[in-house]
């Protein structure tokens, strides 16, 4: 993006809008005050030096302290030599004497950790504001490179980037402003971004309409088992909340005890193979509630009969360092557990390891967190934080595997139907209120969906995640 930006407005004149992005942005939350602007080598630290200007300009007591000299002749270079006032040794001691430190030491092009002195410095701040990211937060994947104690806002540029949004990195950037310095939309296009922030309007869901019947809004279809009915119960409800037409339970020799249930459910007794043949269930959820012999059992019936399938907690065992036998699924939802006994570790870069796991089995994966990532075998990756830690309790996935089998059976693309399900179990854990148990996050999912609906609406086509996703 920037290199072709380079070539049309020009990096200078961006970099002018973003350092004075910086100083709007502190001027705006802090009381006038001695700063210091560490200031790297990169056009990081050229933005330093713009917002230094800005704020000196607005009567502020201003210092510069450079790790190193920028480039000479790049816009970095400019930037500094416009800057005219004090400038001090790039030391700890200033740091502390400071009120507050603006750090434009790495943004974009942090590769590796920094240095000891660049650390001590950072740690003698009282007060920090990051131009981009923390100097020690990579910007892509959200991995610390150091230790250090939180800032109190970090002004990024044009987008917010994964580390300001996935963990750890995400808690350390405090407040994210996300200034508009006026990139081209065509610089941005030409970057073609393949990850997302999961909102409405990068997906959207089908609303209730006057012609609707019980199948054109979906059947959701659930495999039960034994042993664990309760699993498969809170599957159902929550597809039932989240608006399927129809929600319906193989249960096979079980179905006795299923029929104790919710009266709204249709249990199944006949076996698995005669239910296949009808072409109006064409979305099932297998593995909440079931064995590795019941995922045995069924999940390849299912595969085989081309159904579109949610692969979920007991089919993921099932499936446990042999990730191929779920070829064929449409989604799978593993926490983070589930998903290391798949596919091993994913280490410091989840964006990567959730994008090659979707690839390897040519399915969406969904890995549940307090971010979750969502990725499509064509590389497309969503970073839900839209979410509460009240659905952090038992059963909560279960929910959520109900809620995206709704969505699939609405008709929607896999990837739009996981990223949108995990936006409606997010909101309904909002709105759920303190210490919810699993059963009430049902109560919210219609309201839930009612606002995604509304929400999607409300966005013109010029949002930004919008855009990009379509000229993209
Ligand atoms: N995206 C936009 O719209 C705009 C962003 N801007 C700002 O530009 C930076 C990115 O600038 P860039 O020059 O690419 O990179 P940095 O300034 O972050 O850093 C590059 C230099 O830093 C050295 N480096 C990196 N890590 C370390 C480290 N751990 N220790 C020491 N030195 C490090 C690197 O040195 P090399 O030896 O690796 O070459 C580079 O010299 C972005 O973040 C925004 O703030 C622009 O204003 C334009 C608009
Ligand atoms: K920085």
């Amino acid at each position: 993006m920037d290199e072709m930006a380079g070539r049309s407005v020009g990096i200078i004149a961006l970099m002018e809008r973003a350092g004075w992005a910086v100083a709007r942005a502190i001027r705006a939350r802090f009381a006038p005050c001695r700063v210091l602007v560490l200031c790297g080598p990169g056009n990081n630290g050229g933005d330093g030096h713009v917002a230094a200007r800005y704020l000196e300009r607005a009567g502020w007591p201003v210092q510069v302290a450079l790790l190193a000299p920028p480039r000479e002749g790049g816009p970095a270079a400019e930037a500094a030599a416009r800057f005219s006032g004090r400038r001090v040794e790039f030391s700890a001691e200033n740091a502390a004497r400071a009120d507050l430190v603006v750090d434009a030491i790495f943004g974009a092009g942090l590769d590796r950790a920094p240095s000891d002195t660049v650390m001590a410095v950072l740690r003698a701040s009282r007060r920090l504001v990051a131009v981009d990211l923390p100097s020690f937060v990579n910007g892509l994947t959200g991995a610390v490179l150091a230790e250090r104690p939180p800032y109190e806002v970090s002004v990024t540029f044009v987008r917010p980037k994964p580390g300001h949004v996935l963990y750890p990195g995400r808690t350390l950037c405090g407040e994210v402003v996300c200034a508009d310095i006026g990139m081209p939309s065509d610089c941005i296009a030409h970057a073609q971004p393949r990850i997302f922030l999961n909102r409405p309007g990068l997906w959207s869901i089908p609303a209730m309409t006057a012609q609707d019947h019980k199948y054109s809004r979906g059947v959701v279809s659930l495999c039960a088992g034994r042993v664990m009915p309760g699993a498969t119960r809170l599957a159902a409800a929550g597809a039932r909340a989240s608006g399927a037409g129809l929600v319906r339970i193989s249960a096979g020799v079980s179905a006795e005890a299923y029929r104790l249930g919710a009266p709204g459910l249709v249990i199944d007794d006949a076996p698995l193979e005669a239910l296949l043949e009808d072409t109006r269930r064409n979305v099932w959820l297998c593995g909440p509630g079931l064995t590795p012999d019941e995922v045995e059992d069924t999940l390849p019936l299912l595969v085989a009969s081309k159904k579109c399938v949610l692969a979920d907690a007991g089919a993921l065992g099932w499936a446990a360092g042999a990730p191929e036998k779920l070829r064929g699924v449409s989604v799978i939802t593993p926490h983070i557990g589930e998903f290391t006994r798949l596919f091993g570790a994913p280490g410091d870069d989840l964006v990567c390891a959730v994008r090659s796991a979707a690839g390897r089995i040519g399915a969406v994966v969904l890995l549940k967190g307090a971010v979750s990532v969502i990725a499509a075998p064509d590389g497309r990756v969503a970073l839900n934080d839209h979410a509460s830690p009240a659905l952090a309790t038992a059963g909560s996935g279960d929910t959520l595997a109900g809620v995206i089998g709704t969505l699939l059976a609405a008709g929607m693309p896999h990837w739009d139907a996981a990223c949108a399900g995990a936006w409606l179990h997010g909101e309904a854990g909002l709105r759920a209120g303190n210490w919810p148990i699993v059963e009430a996050l049902d109560a919210h999912l219609g309201d839930a969906r009612a606002e995604a609906i509304d929400q999607a609406r409300r966005l013109s086509c010029e949002t930004d995640n919008l855009a990009v996703k379509r000229r993209a």
